[in-house]
């Protein structure tokens, strides 16, 4: 269990992360979201004591990082991929953290084979891997102290597409073993597809937190219509906020029951309809976010209020 209370981390006069409280528990994958420079990395790095935290406490299995006997044990972290010591080969980099730990040798072969890097592969040296074949190894040396918490800051950028599912299968046996998942990624369908939980965060602070099958319910739903203007005006009618989403598309806050009964009575062609959970996390990022989005052209029209739906 990862567990945040009130943190916050200040630079000079910038706040950087800002009272950020929530819990990413055991048998779930958390995924952490948010837009360029929102505090992620920040968070994840006051959870591992990299950085510290100017107010609030962060804890991992009840107590903090710094205070762990065994850290790496416990905790499994991949914060930086490019970080890692470029000349040292990559059965040297697991073998030394197979050492400090104070593991069987036997560990080494057995994560290089998990993480699929062949002997080969495991001779060269960092300087020589490609960006994937280095996440690979930082997810290998994660996982060498067979840790019950992982804490990951983008491990799928740059995986190929057989990785990422690799990755995504990985990090689900995980949680269903019992084990606790903290992941961040920018690519949302990763996240939707792996994530039991959401925290979205924007210019440092949570916008929204909880299970993402509730966070994505309470995005409504998405319909493709002739005549969006005339649906969104009908549908304003009764108290129901809709954004555009394409030329011809809404995203209504209402159930897609309702939406299609308002179209009929509106006189509308309804070309497409279905819940907003199928296509929606997107969508959801977006709007949550759309106050700390640096590119204008990303922020939606009108965008419903779903800020602290769940938190
Ligand atoms: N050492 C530092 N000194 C000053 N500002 C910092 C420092 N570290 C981070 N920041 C600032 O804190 C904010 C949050 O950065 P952080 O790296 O946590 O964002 P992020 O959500 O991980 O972004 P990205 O998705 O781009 O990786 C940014 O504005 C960043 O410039």
């Amino acid at each position: 269990m990862i567990k945040l209370d009130a943190v916050t981390r200040t630079y000079g006069d910038f706040t950087a992360v800002d009272e950020v409280s929530f819990t990413a528990r055991p048998g779930r994958v958390t995924g952490f979201l948010g837009p360029n420079g929102a505090g992620k990395s920040t968070t994840m790095r006051v959870i591992v004591g990299l950085t510290r935290a100017t107010s609030g406490s962060a804890t991992v299995s009840g107590r903090r990082y710094v205070d762990l006997p065994n850290p790496g044990r416990e905790v499994g972290v991949l914060l930086d991929a490019s970080a890692q010591h470029a000349g040292r080969t990559g059965r040297e980099t697991l073998t030394i953290a197979q050492r400090f730990m104070g593991l069987p040798s036997a560990r080494v072969e057995e994560m290089l084979e998990l993480v699929g890097l062949t002997s080969d592969e495991s001779s060269r040296r960092v300087r020589d891997y490609s960006l994937g074949m280095r996440q690979r190894l930082g997810l290998a040396t994660a996982l060498i102290g067979d840790p019950g918490v992982l804490i990951l800051d983008e491990p799928a950028n740059g995986l190929d597409p057989a990785g990422i599912r690799w990755m995504r299968g990985l990090l689900r046996d995980f949680a269903d073993r019992g084990g606790t998942v903290l992941l961040s990624s920018h690519l949302l369908h990763e996240i939707e597809v792996v994530a039991d939980d959401l925290v979205v965060i924007g210019n440092g602070r949570i916008v929204a937190q909880g299970a993402k099958s509730e966070l994505l319910a309470s995005a409504g739903a998405v319909v493709r219509t002739t005549e969006p203007l005339v649906l969104a005006e009908a549908l304003a009618a009764q108290g129901v906020t809709s954004s555009y989403v394409g030329e011809d598309g809404l995203l209504a806050q209402a159930n897609a029951e309702h939406v299609g009964r308002t179209a009929f009575s509106a006189g509308v062609a309804v070309l497409e309809l279905r819940p907003a959970d199928g296509a929606g996390l997107e969508e959801i990022f977006l709007q949550l976010t759309a106050d700390t989005q640096r590119d204008a052209a990303s922020q939606t029209p009108s965008a419903p209020h779903l800020e602290g739906a769940l938190a």
